[in-house]
Parts: structure tokens; C-alpha cells; sequence
């Protein structure tokens, strides 16, 4: 711990050094200084680069950091599009945070999981009928068009491989750079315009929308007095929930990816009734996998913590993956061990497990698509240990960690799958 000084400095500037490495940059720095917190120059800014359970609950404290205009430009014209909730501070961010919580109720995550089951369902003849499929480009095209049925965004046969496309650009075009992060914006603007002209024919009286689906809850929102979101913003809004939706089929790459480099894990998911196993193996697909690399803040205030000063204006950043796998907390951080988290108290972490944020959902930045997630990974789980025989055949699954959102190279893929047991298909298919 340093006395009553700045915390110690790993490099007068680390852009080049922490796009080459990706995910492990900043945990390689602590571990090399001895701390959980540093000091470099990101793009000429100087940055306060934080790892760990202690540094993250500092990294929520609003009372001292703030989101505002945080986040690079360029991610905010790609994955978040601007003017909504991840740059909004204090009552307006509640506000909006309100309404992404109302839609997260146990029943509408249940109505999700029977989109995905219905749509899979559809799409499953065409996995049979083919030598082999590419998982995440699969489970793309069934989460966009179940999140757009479940939002009340109307997408039409033609329409929904574009939609996909569009939304799997913003997901990879963020970090990206040349014509990927060109496409990016590009892709995010078409949308954006798109469902502004539905918001607007809706206003207008021209098309009717469900009351009861995020479609009807951004647009007919008012605020204290009375005022609506702007078109632009509720366009935003609804991106910031099918994209992320779209997003959770790494997430379940990931997990099969698991059960195929642990078949022992596969073993006993295989088993119906795996209920308790199969929520730490989730919890360690969410810990073990690289996503989010980093969130990004500003110190509002000066401040002495831990006997160092930081100081007012200084960009932070929080290291998702490091915290992850940060030493201190977890034993052997870099292996796949979903038993660790029968040692667990809480299924849900405030601040030592933070794939998707920490701290509280409703007044901090915490993702409000959480139990979606787990919901949407639990369903992939059982249908491949549970439900579907398949082949995984010689292919390249590295998984690079300076590629932002990670993936396994190849996209899984898998051959010969064939169903077992009967997919439920309760809804009707009815585009
Ligand atoms: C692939 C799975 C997902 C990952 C890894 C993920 C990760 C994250 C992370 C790291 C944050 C930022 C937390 C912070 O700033 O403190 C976030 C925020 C957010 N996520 Fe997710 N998320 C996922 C799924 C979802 C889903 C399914 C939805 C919506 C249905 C969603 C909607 C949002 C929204 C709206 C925010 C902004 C919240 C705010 O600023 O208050 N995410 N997510």
C-alpha cells in the first residue's frame, strides 16, 4: 500500500500494450506491481486501471465516479448508441432503469425461453438436414428473432437475417477498427431509423403494439411531467435490449464449448435432475469466459483510499475479466471449476463476480438482462447435454483474448445433430 501517494505507475501510456494483449493487460500490471490498482495514459488520458473485489465496490461508489460521457465515442456510435441508459447519471437513470427492471419479471423471462425454444424448434429440421452448422451464428439468427417477437418489434420473414446481421455488427463492431467499425455505425443508424419510423406510425395512431411488450413501454413512457422519450431515444432503448439478447448466444457457445473440453461436467448435466449443478456451472461459464473486457468511468471528487490519492478527473477503468479471475478471490482462477461455487454464499456477486456489473441493479449501471441470461444459458445447457446428440469435429476453438467480444475461433461447430427427446413447442408459429 502506498502512503498517502499516487498509486504506482505502469507505463507512460498503454493503448498500444492493452489492444495487443486484450483481456489479461491489466491484470498482468497488477500482478507485476503487486497491487490492484495503477496508473498509466490510455489514448493520452490519464487512467486509473482498478482489479478486484475491494477496487470494483470503490468503482460503484457514485457519491465519487461517474458515467457521464465515460465511455469512449466510439462505443457509444457502435454497442450503446447515444442518449441511453448506460450514460445517464442520477434520477434519469433511475428512471430508465426502471422500465428495463419492469420487464424482468419471472413471466416474461418465461415467455422469452418459449420464443427460443419455438424458434429453435423451427430451425431444428435445417440442423438435420445439414453435414454441419455453426453454433453462434445459429443462435444468433434464433435470439434476434425471438427477442424482436418478444419486444413487439415486427420483423418479417426477409427481414430477420438482415436484423441479425445488423445486430451482430454492433455487438463486434465496437471495438473493432477500419471498415468492421464502419459497417458498425452504419449498421446501428439503419436500425436506429427503422424503428423510429415504427415508434412514429405507433404515435401516430398507424400501428397498434401489445401494452404489455417493451415495444409499448419505451414509446407510451411519460415522464414526472408528462413528457415522452424522444423517437431517437426509445430506438435506443430497444436496441439496448434485442442486442444484448442477441449477445447471450456467446454465452452459450461458450457453455457447450465447456461441456465438450469437460466431459465429466457434461456427465452430470446430462442427469434431469441437475438442477443445483447446473447453476455453478453456469455461474463459471459467466466467471471463466473472457466478455466484457472493462468498464470505463471518472473520478468525480478527490479522494485518499487505501492510502493512495486519486484524483478529480481521472478516466477509470474497471477490470471485468481480472476481477473474474483475480487471484486474491479465487483459488486457481484460470481453470474451469464449477464445483468452486458450492463454497459460494450467494449465487449473486456485488462486486467479486461481475461479468455483467456489480453492485445493485436498480440504481447502479448493473445489467438489467441478467436473469435473462442465466435463463437463456440454463436453456442451451439442457438442450445439449439433455435433448440433442451432436458431433463436434476437428476445428479451431481458440478463443483469442485480443478479440473483443471473445469467441472460439471457429463459432463451434457442430455435426450430425439430431434430436433425442421432443423440443417443447408450445407457441404457434405465426410470421
Ligand atoms: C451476454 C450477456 C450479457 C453480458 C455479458 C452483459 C454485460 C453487461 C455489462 C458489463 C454491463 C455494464 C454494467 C455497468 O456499467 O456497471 C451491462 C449493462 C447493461 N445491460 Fe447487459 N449484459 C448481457 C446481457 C444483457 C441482456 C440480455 C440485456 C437486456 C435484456 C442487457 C441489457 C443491459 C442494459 C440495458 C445495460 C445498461 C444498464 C445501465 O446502464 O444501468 N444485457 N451489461
Amino acid at each position: 500500500m502506498g502512503c498517502n501517494s499516487e498509486p504506482p505507475v505502469a507505463s507512460r501510456e498503454c493503448t498500444l500494450s492493452l489492444v495487443r494483449s486484450g483481456y489479461p493487460y491489466i491484470s498482468a500490471q497488477c500482478d507485476r506491481l503487486g497491487t490492484n490498482l495503477f496508473l498509466s495514459r490510455l489514448r493520452l488520458k490519464k487512467t486509473l486501471f482498478m482489479r478486484g473485489e475491494e477496487a470494483a465496490e470503490l468503482f460503484y461508489n457514485d457519491e465519487l465516479f461517474t458515467r457521464e460521457n465515460a465511455a469512449p465515442k466510439r462505443l457509444r456510435r457502435t454497442l450503446f448508441g447515444e442518449g441511453g441508459v448506460q450514460g445517464l447519471e442520477g434520477e434519469a437513470h433511475r428512471q430508465h432503469k426502471a422500465l428495463f427492471l419492469s420487464l424482468m419479471s419471472q413471466s416474461r423471462i418465461d415467455a422469452l425461453v418459449e420464443l427460443v425454444e419455438h424458434y429453435w424448434q423451427l430451425r431444428l429440421s435445417y440442423w438435420e438436414s445439414q453435414a454441419s452448422i455453426i453454433l453462434l451464428d445459429e443462435l444468433h439468427h434464433i435470439l434476434c428473432r425471438a427477442a424482436c417477437a418478444w419486444c413487439g418489434i415486427p420483423l418479417h420473414n426477409v427481414d430477420a437475417p438482415e436484423m441479425t446481421k445488423r445486430l451482430v455488427l454492433m455487438i463486434e463492431g465496437g471495438a473493432a477498427i477500419g471498415p468492421k467499425h464502419w459497417a458498425s455505425r452504419r449498421a446501428r443508424h439503419q436500425t436506429e431509423n427503422a424503428l423510429i419510423d415504427l415508434i412514429k406510425q405507433y404515435r401516430e395512431g398507424l400501428r397498434d403494439a401489445d401494452p404489455s411488450l417493451p415495444f409499448a413501454t419505451f414509446a407510451d413512457f411519460r415522464d414526472a411531467e408528462g413528457k415522452p422519450l424522444s423517437k431517437h431515444v426509445v430506438a435506443v432503448e430497444l436496441i439496448n435490449v434485442i442486442r444484448p439478447i442477441v449477445a447471450v448466444a456467446r454465452y452459450m457457445v461458450f457453455a457447450v464449448m465447456a461441456m465438450h473440453e469437460h466431459p465429466h461436467c457434461r456427465e452430470q448435466l446430462s442427469h434431469r435432475e441437475s438442477g443445483h449443478y447446473r447453476r455453478h456451472f453456469i455461474q463459471e461459464v459467466r466467471r471463466y469466459y473472457p466478455f466484457f473486457p472493462f468498464l470505463a468511468a471518472r473520478i468525480k471528487k478527490d479522494v485518499t483510499w487505501n492510502g493512495y490519492h486519486l484524483k478529480r478527473g481521472w478516466q477509470a477503468i474497471l477490470d471485468i475479466y481480472g476481477t473474474n479471475h483475480d487471484p486474491h478471490r479465487w483459488d486457481t482462477p484460470d481453470q474451469f471449476r464449477p464445483e468452486r461455487f458450492e463454497q459460494e454464499k450467494t449465487d449473486l456477486h456485488r462486486f467479486a463476480m461481475i461479468p455483467q456489473g456489480g453492485s445493485d441493479h436498480a440504481t447502479q449501471h448493473r445489467c438489467p438482462g441478467e436473469w435473462i441470461t442465466l435463463a437463456l444459458i440454463d436453456l442451451a445447457v439442457k438442450k445439449f447435454a439433455q435433448q440433442l446428440s451432436y458431433n463436434v469435429p476437428p476445428q479451431d476453438l481458440t478463443v483469442d483474448l485480443n478479440v473483443i467480444p471473445a469467441r472460439p475461433r471457429s463459432g463451434l461447430i457442430l455435426s450430425a445433430t439430431r434430436s433425442v427427446s421432443p423440443f417443447k413447442a408450445k407457441v404457434e408459429e405465426n410470421s
